[in-house]
């Protein structure tokens, strides 16, 4: 082990134009009482912090000599010239402070960069040049005080960060997108501007069909609130807040002062208070008195037609369950889509089920819809994810699905750079997209008399099972939502026929199944899936002008281009991709074609 003043010239001599340091010198002491070396702070006669802020430093930092200084906590390298990847600082476990601001660093940070790293407070990596994602490690550091990211080129969605220390954030000006984790709403809308992709409540953006916001993994588990409250928190900001405060009052009160809640509740406003428990329960007299669990509703539920408790959509032998199981669930909100909102609920039996709130639906009576969700529930496939149940009321309709852990394909790929998506390898992408490709051909095949079969592919509704299989979800709801709200969210309506004349046909299913293969083969988030284009890659053009220029392998994402020997495979996907998002769908392959084609592709490049 070599001792400070060692170690400190052993940094001297890797950085460049260090003529700052000139008393940093051979035969001195950093931490002399009269003479003290620039920049060195020392305490009970050891460094524990450096201080070399505006020196015009340069070089490629000796991480191993500066993880000798025992002692150090703060490293301070703001307004240099460092650039290229970030040097291991996380060898610096016992650091508390680091301000690398106003350099050039670049590259990505690892996703576990600061898993060791459990004393940091302060992290000022603002204004650089970083990419990729935000690491889902500073989620996990106990005692971050400040955070100040902004002015780099962070991409992604944000990782659960907001643990109750954080004080201070600046995620600004850098390229992320989606909902903010909902840790971090206490922030104000500053801390996050110059993200033209970030949408949500904050930003006063509807998070348009795209965007998930799963918890990685690693997340600290979420505040859980039971769903019955999860759910009517979506009614209106107005009626929201009201009903928080008085969700905060019901966990005051005990048990039995709850029904008086409830009745309390629509006293006050006439409209509102639907006591959920009671909606269809045969035992109860559905006025509403009993066991009160208040949620947004236009009727009294004596008033309003439905079919009562949840109807079971599938005869598998699944553990039943049934509405108050539900209500009484603690949730956690996965993310607002298109749709509506979708949230995973943990039953006290162990059982977790995601509970999707569908908005903006048809004024379809219960039977019909009970007729359709018999059908979409009734279909089966090794890669459909189909209802469990469904619940109806008026103004009211949930559908019910088994919790997928791994999450969305759209995660997989984008969200955190995790062990998950490491094994993103070829044959495992190759699979995703041949069991997309299955799936779709069953729903094709069961559904061919919808004007668009699936409707709404895109990866946030391809879940990834245990074995990375895929399990398409949100087909057929062409005919169940309102047809105006359909063009605005349905990704079919993208293909740009459809954007054009609004012409739908199973041909914009063909259109959405390019797009995924795209954006798996390139790893590039599509801004097909944003209604204005803007935020993502225009994967679609992108692939036509290299497809054009033959340099399409260029576009191959990294992590699947080193399978050198199977680049003609992937070659012949992305022409398969490409084909499949040709514009004009006189031209475009059917999805038949396009089936067989991406059957035949191998993983090994073997026929
Ligand atoms: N069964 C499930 N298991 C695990 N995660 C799920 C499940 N269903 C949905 N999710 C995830 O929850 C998030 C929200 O899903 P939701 O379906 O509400 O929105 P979306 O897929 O982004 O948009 P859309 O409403 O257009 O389908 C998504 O990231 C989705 O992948």
């Amino acid at each position: 082990a070599m001792n400070d003043a060692e170690a400190l010239l052993k940094i001297k001599q890797s950085l460049h134009d260090s003529q700052f340091l000139d008393s940093w010198k051979n035969g001195t002491q950093p931490c002399d009482e009269v003479i003290r070396w620039v920049g060195v702070v020392c305490g009970k006669g050891i460094v524990t912090t450096l201080r070399l802020r505006s020196m015009n430093l340069s070089g490629d930092i000796d991480m191993s000599a500066l993880s000798q200084l025992q002692g150090l906590r703060v490293l301070n390298l703001v307004n240099n010239s460092f650039s290229g990847p970030i040097p291991e600082f996380n060898k610096l476990g016992a650091l508390k402070a680091i301000y690398v601001s106003m350099n050039n660093f670049s590259g990505e940070i690892p996703s576990g960069f600061f898993t060791k790293m459990v004393s940091l407070k302060k992290i000022w990596f603002d204004k650089n040049n970083f990419t990729g994602p935000i690491p889902s490690s500073l989620a996990q550091l106990p005692r971050l005080l400040e955070l100040h990211l902004n002015s780099n080129n962070f991409t992604g969605l944000i990782p659960s960060i907001g643990q109750q220390s954080l004080e201070s954030l600046n995620l600004s000006s850098n390229n992320l997108y989606g909902d903010i984790p909902s840790s971090l709403s206490r922030f104000d809308v500053s801390c996050f501007e110059g993200n033209p992709g970030l949408c949500g409540q904050k930003f006063g953006k509807l998070c348009a069909s795209v965007v998930p916001t799963p918890p990685p993994p690693s997340e600290p588990p979420q505040k859980s609130l039971k769903i019955a409250y999860a759910l009517m928190g979506l009614s209106g900001f107005i009626l929201a807040s009201m009903l928080v405060g008085i969700y905060l009052l019901v966990q005051k009160r005990k048990r039995e002062e709850r029904d008086q809640m409830c009745t309390e509740k629509r006293n006050f406003d006439g409209n509102i208070g639907l006591c959920i428990s009671s909606i269809g329960r045969k035992e109860e007299d559905g006025s509403g008195s009993g066991t009160g669990k208040c949620m947004g509703g236009r009727r009294s539920p004596r008033k309003t037609k439905g079919f009562g408790d949840l109807m079971m959509l599938n005869n598998t032998g699944k553990p039943v369950f049934g509405l108050s199981d539900l209500m009484k669930a603690g949730a956690e909100v996965l993310g607002n889509g298109s749709l509506g909102s979708s949230y995973k609920a943990k039953l006290s039996n162990g059982l977790i089920l995601v509970v999707k709130r569908l908005k903006e639906m048809n004024k379809m009576d219960s039977d019909d819809f009970k007729t359709e969700m018999t059908r979409l529930g009734g279909l089966k496939h090794p890669n459909i994810l189909a209802p469990l149940a469904c619940h109806y009321q008026k103004d009211e309709k949930l559908l019910i699905y088994e919790y997928i852990p791994k999450g969305s394909l759209l995660y997989l790929l984008h969200g955190d750079r995790g062990e998950s998506h490491a094994n993103l390898n070829w044959p495992t992408r190759l699979k995703i997209i041949q069991g997309i490709v299955l799936g779709m051909s069953y729903i094709h095949t069961e559904l061919a008399t919808l004007a668009l079969p699936h409707g709404n592919l895109k990866s946030s509704n391809v879940l990834i099972g245990p074995d990375n299989e895929p399990l398409v979800v949100d087909y057929g709801l062409i005919s169940i939502i309102e047809r105006n709200h359909a063009a605005s969210v349905l990704m079919g309506y993208q293909a740009p026929e459809a954007v054009e004349s609004r012409s739908i046909s199973p041909k914009c299913d063909v259109y959405s199944l390019g797009v995924i293969v795209l954006e798996i083969l390139t790893g590039k988030f599509p801004s097909q899936y944003h209604k204005n284009n803007k935020g993502g890659t225009d994967v679609v053009r992108w692939v036509k002008s290299a497809i054009e220029e033959k340099r399409e392998v260029e576009l191959l994402d990294p992590g699947i281009s080193e399978h050198r020997s199977c680049i003609g495979e992937m070659q012949k996907l992305l022409h398969i991709g490409a084909d499949c998002t040709e514009s004009n769908p006189e031209k475009r392959v059917d999805i038949r074609e396009a089936i067989r084609r991406i059957d035949e592709i191998r993983i090994d490049g073997s026929t």
